[in-house]
């Protein structure tokens, strides 16, 4: 997992930033009783994502058994990885591939390894399709499904060499946060799908989701922070974005619930240091993805994390 590029495609739709609980038309609206960290966007395809879908979703999507929903799966069913890409090599899966702007550019950096692209919303991953095709890459597949279902029951445990969660949906109000994806019942998925020794990598550029994702890692069974104890202090990003104070503000105008800043309790200029650290640096792997690119633009920071699976 090497050298970054440059953004090689249009902007994404945009992300449910603020986004309110799912519509009603969102079904399943949950899965084990906890409410799923997406909302329903439009599925229809147009143009060159429809030409896309129907020149390569039978070579490259996978065809879930679902139970309820087109973004449930049966758990039941099991990801056979061999069959699938018709040879064995490691497998990464990436949680929210979006528009496959990091996973297409890592497969084709990587033509050793296998890459899963798990991603619910269905244009996204035709837009991922066009690039396959594009790229001519055989070691994409993609599967339109809810990733904690993927995780739970797809996935066969202790399969995946590096699991990728990158820019997820931040759900910055307070009440939302049960929202987010990454969050202390999502550690136990990733521990199960990865093999010993395997990677899990995540970034946002949400100092609030940052912190979150932080603590459930550094908490969690079976993983340890790769880097521990890094970047305190001044060198912290989130000591950095604390001081600039440019959380405080997204588009000109306040990021505010009630009289609290959404994204982070520390938002105030010259306020706090992190002292615990533990921030990866920027994973090198990583195709610089239209989302990060706006979030660059907006000054804010941005946040890596790595754990590694320990062997039980
Ligand atoms: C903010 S976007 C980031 C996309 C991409 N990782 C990037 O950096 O450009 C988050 C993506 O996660 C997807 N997503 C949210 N919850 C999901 C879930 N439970 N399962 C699969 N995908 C999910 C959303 O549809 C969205 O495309």
């Amino acid at each position: 997992m090497h050298q970054p590029s440059a953004p090689d495609s249009p902007a994404p739709d945009p992300a449910p930033d603020n986004a309110g609980p799912s519509p009603a038309s969102a079904a399943p609206g949950s899965f084990h009783t906890q409410p799923v960290s997406y909302v329903r966007r439009g599925s229809r395809l147009q143009g060159r994502r429809q030409q896309a879908w129907d020149d390569y979703a039978e070579a490259f999507v996978i065809d879930v058994p679902r139970v309820a929903g087109d973004t449930s799966v049966d758990p039941g069913y099991e990801f056979d990885a061999e069959a699938a890409f018709g040879r064995r090599a490691p497998l990464v899966v990436e949680i929210g591939s979006g528009l496959g702007e990091a996973v297409c550019h890592a497969a084709q950096e990587h033509p050793e390894w296998n890459f899963l692209a798990v991603e619910v919303y269905r244009p996204g991953l035709a837009q991922t399709l066009l690039r396959i095709g594009t790229k001519q890459l055989s070691n994409v597949r993609v599967v339109q499904a809810n990733a904690p279902e993927v995780l739970a029951t797809m996935l066969p445990a202790g399969s995946v060499a590096e699991l990728w969660v990158f820019f997820p949906d931040p759900w910055h109000k307070t009440r939302h946060h049960k929202r987010r994806l990454v969050k202390d019942s999502f550690a136990p998925l990733a521990a199960r799908v990865l093999e010993p020794g395997g990677l899990w990598r995540l970034a946002t550029d949400w100092s609030s989701y940052a912190i979150q994702m932080r603590e459930v890692g550094n908490a969690a069974a079976g993983f340890v922070n790769v880097h521990d104890g890094e970047r305190t202090g001044p060198a912290s990003p989130l000591t950095q974005v604390w001081e600039s104070g440019v959380e405080q503000e997204v588009g000109g105008a306040p990021v505010r619930e009630g009289k609290a800043p959404v994204s982070t309790g520390n938002a105030s200029q010259g306020e706090g240091m992190d002292e615990l650290g533990g921030w990866a640096p920027r994973f090198e792997g990583r195709a610089l993805t239209s989302f990060e690119q706006k979030a660059h633009e907006a000054g804010r920071g941005i946040f890596d994390l790595t754990f590694r699976r320990t062997g039980d």
